[in-house]
C-alpha cells in the first residue's frame, strides 16, 4: 500500500492552536481521571488495527448499523478513553470548526499520554481523515485476543505489516492499565507450571489473583493492573515481571515463553533504553498505518457519527 502524505506542519496555518489545545486537554483529563492514558492507548491500537487509524472505534451505532465499539472485544473499552477524544474535539470546534479530524486528535493525544506516563516521545504526522463507515462485523479476528494461538497472533500483525519484534515492543504497552478478571481467571485454576502451553504463574501470583476475582462472575466489573508493580508508570516492568511469572494475560505469559518472541521479551525486560526505542518507532508506524487521506475520508463535526447518511437520522447533514 502507498503511504499517503502526512505531515507534522498540516494543521499549522489552519489551526495553530491544535497542538496547544490537544495538550491542555490531554493534561488536565490525566489529572482528574488517571485511567484515561491506558484507556485511549488500547482505543488507538483498536482503531489502527480495524482499518487503519481513521476513528472507526469512535463512532456510535444507529438504529441501521452496529458500529466497531459494540464489536464484543471493544465492550470494554473504557469510557475515559472516548472522553478525552470528546473534550479535544469540543475546544477545537470552538477554536478551527471543521478543521482538525478524530483520527489525528486521538493520534496525538495518545502519544500526549504515553509520554504523561512517562512513556517515550515520538513524531506523529498529520492529515489523517475520518472513516465514512464503521462495523462491527469486521472486528472479530481481526484483533488479537489472549488466548489465540501465537501463529494468529503473529499472523495479525504481520498482515498489517509489524514484525514480531515490533508486536512484542507494542504488547509493552501493559505497563499501564487493567485487566477485567474475565479475560485471564478461567486459566487461574488448573494450569500446570511445567506444561508448556499453560501460563508459568508465579503461585503467590495465582493466589492473589484468585482472591482479587473470586466474585467475578457476580460482578463482571472486577479488574486487577496489568502490571502489578508500577500501575502507573511507563516503563519495561512488563517484561520483568512476565520473566517473573507475574504476567497476567494468558498472551503475556506465551509471549515470553514461545521461542520466536522470549528472546525480544528477555532485551527488553534488560535494557529499557531498547524498549523505549523500539516502541516509540513502533507505535509511529501504527499511527500511519493504513490512513485516510483526501476523499477517502472526511473530517467528523463530532466524532460519534459520520457527517451524513443518507436517509438516516441523528446524523448532521453537510
Ligand atoms: C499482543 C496481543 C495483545 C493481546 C492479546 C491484548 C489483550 C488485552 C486484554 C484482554 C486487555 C484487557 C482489557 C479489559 O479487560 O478491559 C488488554 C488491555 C490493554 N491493552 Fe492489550 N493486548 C495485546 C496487545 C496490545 C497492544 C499492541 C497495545 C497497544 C499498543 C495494547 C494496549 C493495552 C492497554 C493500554 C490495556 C489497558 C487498557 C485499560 O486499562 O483500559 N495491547 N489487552
Ligand atoms: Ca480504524
Ligand atoms: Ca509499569
Amino acid at each position: 500500500q502507498r503511504q499517503p502524505l502526512l505531515t507534522t506542519a498540516y494543521y499549522r496555518r489552519t489551526c495553530p492552536r491544535f497542538e496547544q489545545i490537544v495538550q491542555d486537554t490531554t493534561i488536565n483529563k490525566q489529572i482528574s481521571s488517571p485511567t484515561t492514558a491506558a484507556a485511549a492507548l488500547r482505543l488507538f491500537f483498536h482503531d489502527c488495527f480495524i482499518h487503519g487509524c481513521d476513528a472507526s472505534v469512535l463512532v456510535s451505532s444507529t438504529r441501521f448499523n452496529k458500529a466497531e465499539r459494540e464489536a464484543d472485544i471493544n465492550l470494554s473499552l473504557p469510557g475515559d478513553g472516548f472522553d478525552v477524544i470528546v473534550r479535544a474535539k469540543t475546544a477545537l470546534e470552538l477554536t478551527c470548526p471543521g478543521v482538525v479530524s478524530c483520527a489525528d486528535i486521538l493520534a496525538v493525544a495518545t502519544r500526549n499520554l504515553v509520554v504523561q506516563m512517562g512513556g517515550p516521545f515520538y513524531t506523529v504526522k498529520l492529515g489523517r481523515k475520518d472513516s465514512l463507515t464503521s462495523r462491527a462485523a469486521d472486528v472479530e479476528g481481526n484483533l488479537p485476543r489472549p488466548t489465540m494461538p501465537m501463529d494468529q497472533m503473529i499472523k495479525i500483525f504481520e498482515s498489517r505489516g509489524f514484525s514480531v519484534q515490533e508486536m512484542v515492543a507494542l504488547s509493552g504497552a501493559h505497563t499501564i492499565g487493567f485487566s477485567h478478571c474475565r479475560e485471564f481467571s478461567s486459566i487461574l485454576y488448573n494450569y500446570s507450571r511445567t506444561s508448556q502451553s499453560d501460563p508459568a504463574y508465579y503461585p503467590e501470583f495465582a493466589k492473589l489473583l484468585r482472591s482479587a476475582c473470586a466474585d467475578y462472575q457476580k460482578n463482571p466489573t472486577l479488574s486487577v493492573f496489568n502490571d502489578i508493580m508500577t500501575p502507573n508508570k511507563f516503563d519495561n516492568m512488563y517484561y520483568k515481571n512476565t520473566q517473573k511469572g507475574l504476567g497476567l494475560l494468558k498472551s503475556d505469559h506465551a509471549l515470553s515463553s514461545d521461542t520466536r518472541t522470549k528472546g525480544y521479551m528477555d532485551l527488553y525486560s534488560r535494557d529499557q533504553n531498547a524498549f523505549f526505542q523500539a516502541f516509540a518507532r513502533a507505535m509511529e508506524k501504527l499511527s500511519v498505518y493504513a490512513v485516510k487521506t483526501g476523499r477517502q475520508g472526511e473530517v467528523r463535526r463530532r466524532d460519534g457519527a459520520v457527517n451524513f447518511i443518507d436517509g438516516e437520522p441523528g446524523n448532521m447533514k453537510r
